[in-house]
């Protein structure tokens, strides 16, 4: 039996070793991300980590581990910008309000799926054109839902969240914990030595 993680962020792979656990193997899916027409965010993000889960080859004793971050404002989902000048949409539409931020999990062994989502409320400050010119010359907004990563240089520009902390920089860690001990997984294993 292995412990797959089925993801190319760099942040999941951090966030499991806070867990004490490195994966046997890492293998980023490859899926199409597109919301479908009038999807609601919840549900996309959901498909999404069930879809991921299920593109990641794995022996049927493997545990795979996926997820999905999706930044919903309203209704609309805000994926990952494909540059600068959509980075600078997404935040203008951002600032000076609140967002959810949606982290889905899919654990999956063989045929059998666990899965678990997590809402978080983020409220970004009202930018000034400083603040946004400066957070875009960054470029920390790179391959990031919504174009910003609270982790990053935009915890300056968030005062406020309600949530899992974890659970927006992509892996919420009490749910991620909970799924595994659920799938027979020990996340304890000093503890239970
Ligand atoms: C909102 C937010 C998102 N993010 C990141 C987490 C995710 O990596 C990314 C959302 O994209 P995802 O599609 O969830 O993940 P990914 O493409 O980076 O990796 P993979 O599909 O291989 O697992 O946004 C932060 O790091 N900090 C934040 O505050």
């Amino acid at each position: 039996m292995a412990f797959i993680l089925g993801s190319g962020s760099p942040r999941r792979l951090e966030l499991l070793a806070q867990l004490g656990i490195t994966p046997d193997d890492v293998r980023p899916p490859d899926i199409d991300e597109t919301p479908k027409k009038a999807e609601l965010p919840r549900d996309y993000c959901n498909r999404i980590a069930h879809e991921k889960a299920m593109a990641v080859r794995a022996d049927s004793d493997d545990l795979i581990l996926c997820a999905d971050t999706t930044v919903a404002l309203g209704r609309r989902i805000l994926g990952k910008p494909a540059d600068a000048g959509e980075a600078a949409e997404f935040l203008l539409a951002l600032s000076g309000r609140r967002h959810r931020v949606i982290t889905a999990l899919s654990l999956r062994r063989g045929d059998k799926i666990w899965q678990k989502d997590v809402v978080s409320q983020v409220r970004m400050k009202r930018l000034s054109d400083l603040e946004l010119n400066a957070y875009l010359a960054s470029n920390d907004w790179q391959g990031k839902a919504g174009g910003y990563a609270i982790q990053g240089p935009a915890g300056a520009l968030i005062p406020w969240i309600s949530g899992s902390f974890t659970g927006i920089v992509g892996l919420p860690l009490a749910e991620t914990a909970n799924l595994l001990q659920v799938a027979g997984y020990s996340v304890h294993k000093e503890a239970a030595a």
